[in-house]
């Protein structure tokens, strides 16, 4: 039995319109399907267990953006009944669609996501109880997403389908204000000191923030999480830099390092906070751990 949970909002409204046209076109075919629609934040969590465990759902799409996907699978996992996820991409970064390469048309991707086709078991992130299915990311990277999350010009964006430039503007909006700190990170037990570290991010695909390759490296199955750090380096060198993201060209740059691991503990001076899919989870100390081959996909 498939089940939908569709984040009406996601995309600043785009998630309710992909919907309507998705749902008359799944009533054409005669589908048989449940459906459950977010009322509020942290409800797709909830509405996945109640699909899995009252309605014997087996498939759950789940319609919006990455913070849709994040609980949705989290729901999911609580279960231990091995669903499987399949997304139609709704919400204004994407990121989980774009770093699995699922089809940006709602009807296409509806359409691979029920050929069973194209499986595929991914690794998820566990940090501090919770999962996340893209990336974790403390000092900057939690700010951005803090700033971006509460930000008004996110909605207008969205509006013009610009969803991506309210990332770029919250990145260049903290980079004005932030302050770099000292930070400690063990990775599998070697413990690797920063003087002024910026950011520091452990990831399962290569993009965040819709679309920017901050761990171009990052294989979602290999069992690693790839993690981004930036330190020692000034404001202005930070946003010369900037724009080397979009292309993964910051992996040569002197003051951008990367390590693979399967455990990670970050430490810092003082508490930054700290993103899971975009979505601010916890403040650092925090301990991430790699739970290979975890989540079954398709799509
Ligand atoms: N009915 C609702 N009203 C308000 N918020 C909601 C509602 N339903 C879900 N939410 C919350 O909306 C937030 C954003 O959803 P989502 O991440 O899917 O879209 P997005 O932010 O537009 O996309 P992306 O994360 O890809 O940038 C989530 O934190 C979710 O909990």
């Amino acid at each position: 039995m498939i089940g939908f949970i569709v984040n009406p909002v996601a995309g600043n409204g785009k998630g309710k319109e992909i919907w309507d046209h998705l749902e008359q076109n799944l009533r054409q075919q005669g589908a048989v399907y449940h459906v459950r629609k977010t009322s509020r934040e942290g409800e797709a969590e909830n509405l996945a267990v109640e699909l899995i465990e009252k309605e014997g759902v087996n498939k759950i799409i789940a319609v919006g953006g990455d913070g849709t996907v994040h609980e949705v699978v989290n729901g999911m996992y609580q279960t231990g009944k091995g669903c499987l996820l399949g997304h139609v991409a709704a919400g204004s970064g994407n990121d989980f669609s774009r770093g699995h390469s699922l089809s940006n048309d709602p009807i296409q991707a509806i359409e691979r996501i029920m050929s069973d086709k194209r499986e595929k078991v991914i690794d998820l992130l566990k940090i501090n109880g919770r999962l996340a299915v893209n990336s974790v990311g403390a000092g900057f990277d939690g700010e951005v997403a803090k700033t971006t999350n509460e930000a008004s010009y996110k909605k207008w964006l969205n509006r013009f389908k610009l969803g991506k430039v309210a990332y770029i503007w919250s990145v260049i909006r903290v980079l004005c204000t932030y302050r770099p700190c000292p930070v400690t990170l063990t990775v599998d037990g070697k413990v690797i000191p920063f003087e002024r570290a910026w950011l520091i991010t452990i990831a399962n695909i290569p993009n965040y923030g819709g679309g920017m390759l901050i761990c171009p490296g990052a294989v979602s199955d290999d069992g690693f999480a790839e993690i981004c750090v930036v330190s020692n380096v000034g404001r202005l060198g930070l946003l010369r830099a900037f724009p080397q993201i979009f292309t993964g060209a910051h992996v040569n740059h002197p003051k951008i390092r990367f390590f693979r691991g399967r455990q990670i503990l970050v430490e810092t001076q003082r508490p930054l906070f700290v993103h899971a899919d975009g979505e601010i989870v916890a403040q650092t100390p925090i301990c991430v751990e790699i739970l290979p081959k975890s989540l079954r996909i398709c799509g």
